[in-house]
C-alpha cells in the first residue's frame, strides 16, 4: 500500500532523489491512487497496438529475431527524441569498439511534456536506418512510460534491454533526467546514471556503454566524440531548443545536422507559423458589436486565404451545442468549454477559429485558453463597448425585456461580467468602426507571424 504518506515520502526519496518538484513524485502526491498490486504475473490477453505493429517485438520475439540474424552481440541504444547523424555516428562508434550490432530501441509510450510525438520519431527512425551499413542495426520499439527517474531507471532500463536480448546499454549523460528544478538544480548530477548502471554492472549481466557527445567538426566534414576534440578546432553543434525554434520558424537545418530525409519527416509534423491553426476569441455583452466584428473578421481571413475559417457566435452555439444549457454560472462555464473544445479540434487541424460568446466569467476564459493553446494560439480579444451604449443602441430590445424582468440573470443587467485582467487586444466599439478593430486583430495575427505568406 501506498497509501500513507511516510511510504510515498520513502518512494519518493529512494526511486525519485525526493525532490517535490520531481514530475515522477508530483505524480506520486498528486495522482497516484492508494494501492499497489505485486505477485507474479499472468497474461490474459496480448496487449494490441494498431500503429507500427511490425516493429514492435515482446522480449521473447526479439530474442529469438536476433537468433535469426545470428546476432551474439548487440548495443541498445534508448531514446526519446528524434535521432540525426551525430546520433547515428556515436551508435556505430559503440558497435564498432565491441564487435557489435545496434538495437535503436525507443521509448514509445508517456515521454517527457513537450517532446516530440512518437508517431514522427517512428517515421525519423525508419527515414534513418537505411544510413546504417548494411545489416547493422535494427529497429525496435518500446511500449514504455518514462518517469524520468535518473539512475534509478537507467537501471531500469538496463534490465528491460538485458530481456530483450541485448549484451550493451548505452547509457546517456544525465539519463532519464527531467533537467532542472524551478530554482535551476539539476534532478541528478550527469554521470550518476552511467555510474548506477556500471555499479550493477555484474548483477544486471548488461554492460554499459557511455555515451559519447558528438560534435561536428566543419573543417574535415566529420562527426567526433567532444572529449578527443583538441582545443582549437572548430566544432558545430545544433541544441535540441534550437532545432525545435528552425522547425517552428521553417529556418535551415543543414545537412551536416541531419539528413534530408529525416528532416522533411519533421518539417511535415512541424508547420509554419502562417500554416497553423489559431483561436480569436471575442468577449463582451450583448449587443458590444462583437458579432459584427466576428462577421467582418470572419470575410477578412476568407479573403486572405488558406485556412478554412470557421465561426462560432454565442447564438449559434446555443442552437446547436447548448439547447439545453441555462444561464446559470455552471451552465454558462459549460457553453464555453464545448465552445473550447470544438475550436481546440479546429484550431489543431488548422483552421482559423473565431468564438464570440459573451464569456462573462474569467475562470471559463481562462480554462479555454489553456484547453485551446495546447494546439494553437489563442488571442483574447475584449469588446469593452460600454454596457450603457450595448443597451441604448439595441435593437432587438433583449435589454429591455430584461431590464422590465421578462429575462432573469441578464448580464450587465442582474448578472455579473468580470473584465479581463489579460486581454490581448482591448476594443471599444462605441470609439472605434467594425473595420478598425478587424485591422487591429490582424495586424496582431499578422505580428504573431501567423499571415505571413501562404
Ligand atoms: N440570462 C441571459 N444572460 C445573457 N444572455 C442571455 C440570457 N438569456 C438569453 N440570452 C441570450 O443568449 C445569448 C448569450 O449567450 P452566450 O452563450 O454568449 O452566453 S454565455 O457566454 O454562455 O454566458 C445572448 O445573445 P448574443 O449576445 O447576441 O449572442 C442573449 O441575447
Amino acid at each position: 500500500m501506498v497509501g500513507d504518506t511516510k511510504n510515498r515520502q520513502k518512494e519518493a526519496k529512494e526511486v525519485f532523489g525526493g525532490d517535490e518538484e520531481h514530475p515522477a513524485v508530483k505524480y506520486l502526491f498528486n495522482v497516484a491512487k492508494e494501492f499497489y498490486v505485486g505477485g507474479k504475473v499472468e497474461a490474459v490477453n496480448k496487449l494490441n497496438h494498431y500503429d507500427y505493429v511490425e516493429l514492435r517485438y515482446t522480449p521473447a520475439e526479439l530474442r529469438t529475431h536476433f537468433d535469426k540474424l545470428g546476432w551474439s552481440r548487440v548495443v541498445a541504444f534508448q531514446t526519446r527524441n528524434p535521432m540525426h547523424r551525430a546520433h547515428r555516428e556515436l551508435t556505430v562508434r559503440a558497435a564498432r569498439a565491441r564487435q557489435a550490432n545496434v538495437l535503436i530501441h525507443p521509448v514509445v509510450g508517456l515521454t517527457k511534456p513537450g517532446d516530440i510525438d512518437h508517431f514522427t520519431r517512428v517515421r525519423v527512425y525508419t527515414a534513418l536506418l537505411p544510413r546504417y551499413p548494411n545489416g547493422m542495426a535494427v529497429l525496435g520499439l518500446l511500449p514504455l512510460a518514462m518517469r524520468m527517474g535518473g539512475p534509478r531507471e537507467a537501471i531500469w532500463h538496463a534490465i528491460i534491454r538485458k530481456n530483450h536480448g541485448t549484451t550493451h546499454f548505452i547509457v546517456g549523460r544525465d539519463h532519464a533526467g527531467p533537467g532542472k528544478n524551478s530554482k535551476g538544480v539539476d534532478f541528478y548530477g550527469p554521470y550518476d546514471a552511467q555510474n548506477a548502471v556500471e555499479k550493477y554492472r555484474d548483477e544486471l549481466g548488461i554492460e554499459v556503454v557511455p555515451f559519447q557527445q558528438m560534435t561536428y567538426l566543419p573543417d574535415t566534414d566529420e562527426y567526433r566524440p567532444k572529449d578527443e576534440v583538441q582545443a582549437g578546432i572548430k566544432t558545430l553543434d545544433i541544441s535540441g531548443t534550437e532545432l525545435r525554434r528552425r522547425l517552428r520558424t521553417g529556418g535551415e537545418i543543414p545537412e551536416w545536422f541531419s539528413y534530408p530525409e529525416v528532416v522533411s519527416v519533421l518539417r511535415e509534423s512541424h508547420k509554419p507559423r502562417f500554416k497553423q491553426g489559431f483561436t480569436v476569441f471575442l468577449t463582451g455583452y450583448t449587443n458590444s458589436g462583437k458579432d459584427a466584428i466576428a462577421r467582418a473578421l470572419q470575410v477578412t481571413l476568407n479573403q486572405q486565404g488558406g485556412r478554412s475559417v470557421s465561426l462560432l457566435l454565442g447564438e449559434t452555439v446555443r442552437a446547436e451545442l447548448s439547447s439545453e444549457l441555462g444561464f446559470s454560472r455552471e451552465d454558462r462555464h459549460r457553453n464555453i468549454q464545448r465552445i473550447a473544445f470544438v475550436a481546440a479540434e479546429l484550431t489543431r487541424a488548422g483552421a482559423a477559429v473565431i468564438a464570440a460568446p459573451i464569456a462573462p466569467f474569467e475562470h471559463s476564459r481562462q480554462t479555454a485558453r489553456d484547453t485551446i493553446s495546447q494546439y494553437g494560439s489563442f488571442y483574447l480579444v475584449h469588446v469593452a463597448t460600454p454596457l450603457a451604449y450595448c443597451e441604448a443602441t439595441d435593437k432587438r430590445g433583449v435589454y429591455a425585456r430584461a431590464r422590465r424582468g421578462e429575462i432573469k440573470g441578464f448580464t450587465g443587467v442582474d448578472d455579473p461580467y468580470e473584465v479581463p485582467p489579460k486581454a490581448d487586444l482591448v476594443v471599444d466599439f462605441e470609439q472605434q468602426s467594425v473595420r478598425n478593430i478587424v485591422h487591429q486583430i490582424v495586424l496582431l495575427l499578422e505580428s504573431e507571424g501567423l499571415l505571413d505568406r501562404f
